[in-house]
């Protein structure tokens, strides 16, 4: 990885994520009545590997196979033009698709709102779930749009001159939760200058 992360400091070690997808676990099955009709959908690229661990724990606690998937939302973001050009992620939905399932999209982090935002307009191209909840790790607040997690694994006060960085070991070799400020960090979250 080629981010230079030695200044920030760690918020979540390892055990302490694995305990928090384990309570959301608990907690989506409990707010579910069951793991019956689920469908997580993970988004890339962290939010994947998170949603195929929370998955696994559902299907735990309920002791039921529960589809899991992802849900790649690069097309559908209203801030495409303004970030640096990126390859798409697969999406791979279920072979029972979503329409009348509850839906958990599960990310790393929840920050602005705008990558959930997209996620349920790729959403509405896929299929009608029932419902569709959020699942996500980290909710660092500073939110621009009315989105809200169901499901958080730390909520984590920040100031939008810094990051969280989520290192999982599918990805990163290792699992930490860290934070630290931004180098040439502006003072408001997404990207443009004046954009505000
Ligand atoms: O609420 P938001 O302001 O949309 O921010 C949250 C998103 O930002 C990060 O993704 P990023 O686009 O940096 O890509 P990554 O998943 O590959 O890290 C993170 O993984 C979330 O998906
Ligand atoms: O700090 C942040 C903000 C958005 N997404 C992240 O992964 N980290």
């Amino acid at each position: 990885m080629s981010r230079d992360l030695s200044e920030f400091r760690t918020v979540l070690s390892e055990d302490e994520i694995a305990r928090a997808l384990s309570r959301m676990a608990h907690e989506v099955v409990e707010r579910n009545k069951g793991a019956t009709d689920l469908v997580v959908l993970g988004i890339p690229s962290r939010g994947v590997p998170l949603g195929r661990r929370l998955a696994a724990r559902i299907s735990d606690v309920d002791n039921i196979d529960v589809p899991v998937g992802a849900l790649d939302v690069t097309m559908y973001r209203d801030d495409l033009r303004l970030r640096p050009a990126r390859a798409l992620e697969p999406t791979d939905i279920p072979p029972g698709g979503v329409d009348g399932k509850v839906v958990v999209l599960v990310d790393d982090v929840l920050y602005s709102g705008r990558t959930i935002r997209a996620a349920l307009t790729a959403l509405d191209d896929i299929g009608r779930p029932h419902a569709v909840r959020l699942a996500v790790l980290v909710d660092r607040g500073h939110r621009q749009l009315p989105i809200r997690a169901d499901h958080v694994g730390k909520n984590l006060p920040t100031s939008t001159r810094e990051s969280v960085k989520v290192l999982l070991d599918e990805v990163d070799g290792r699992d930490a939760v860290l934070l630290g400020e931004t180098p040439g960090a502006t003072d408001h979250p997404v990207t443009v200058e004046g954009a505000r």
